[in-house]
């Protein structure tokens, strides 16, 4: 799509998202050979046919997260989605499979089609001895048309008791599920909605106490389309001063199925009292 166009029905933020295209710190080489990102434009409602409608839906699909993954992957071959890949899931597994306790709750800001909700159903339910016993992942979604997909999805992959898809802004249902005592503490953050809102909604958890020591912060394309004021944050080990979170953070390079690099940004809460 071209930078200016606007998506069939354009969900809130597309704009903000692309309006990456023309910042000034993007080298024009690079503007010309990132194909840029298409979605909702009829080819998410073109998944959820394909995949319900696949002879296999009920044999190999149903209950079977990492079937359904691999499924979204394959028709992601015909139609390119802005759904975090394969291998970044893979990743991220062995990112959480290494805390030090195993991880229960987990929000996660953008959830598009459910397709990184399902994998962190899975992911967290399967590090918990495949218990789904205080295992909670809560995805936010702006967008009422992925909502009802993403839900679909949820439920043929099972996980409905593990994996809450919610429709709203981010940051005001982060406020909602603290308020309401749904939770406590965020064993996990996945930052994967329209970069802009990724530092306040991570200060947001901060503000609310979310996080605990161990606490792990994952951020996808923090360097295209670019999160530069979130990552100077996490960089700089957080704001500093008493009672406020530090962090560790290195950054992970994939590459896209293109073969353009992509950045994620793993951080870690290391320390949740004073610093200086
Ligand atoms: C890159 S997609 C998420 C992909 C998803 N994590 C996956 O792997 O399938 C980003 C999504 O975030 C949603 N979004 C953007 N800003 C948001 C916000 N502030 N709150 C909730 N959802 C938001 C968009 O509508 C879009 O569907």
């Amino acid at each position: 799509m071209a930078p200016g166009s606007t998506p069939r029905a354009s969900s809130a933020g597309f704009v903000s998202r692309h309006a990456f295209f023309a910042a000034p710190h993007r080298p024009a080489a690079v503007l010309l050979t990132i194909a840029q990102p298409q979605f909702n434009d009829g080819r998410e409602e073109a998944l959820h046919s394909y995949i319900f409608a696949r002879p296999d839906v009920e044999s190999k699909l149903r209950n079977s997260p990492q079937a359904i993954i691999q499924a979204i992957e394959e028709f992601t071959q015909k139609q390119r989605m802005i759904i975090y890949s394969a291998v970044k899931i893979e990743k991220s597994r062995s990112l959480l499979a290494s805390m030090p306790s195993p991880p229960k709750t987990l929000l996660e800001a953008g959830t598009y089609i459910g397709n990184s909700a399902i994998a962190w159903g899975d992911i967290l339910r399967s590090l918990n001895g495949g218990s789904a016993e205080g295992v909670k992942v809560y995805t936010f979604e702006l967008d009422e048309n992925f909502v009802k997909i993403a839900r679909d999805l949820v439920q043929l992959a099972g996980l409905q008791d593990i994996v809450t898809v919610m429709q709203g802004k981010s940051t005001d249902l982060i406020r909602k599920l603290q308020e309401e005592s749904a939770i406590a503490q965020v064993d996990v953050l996945f930052l994967d909605h329209w970069e802009e809102a990724y530092l306040p909604d991570l200060q947001l958890c901060e503000e609310l106490a979310l996080f605990r020591k161990g606490s792990v912060v994952l951020a996808d394309n923090t360097d295209y389309p670019g999160a530069p004021q979130y990552l100077a944050y996490v960089k700089a080990g957080g704001q500093g001063g008493e009672g406020h979170v530090k962090y560790e953070s290195v950054s992970h390079d994939t590459k896209s199925k293109k073969g353009v690099p992509v950045s994620q940004e793993f951080s870690f809460s290391v320390q949740m009292e004073a610093w200086s």
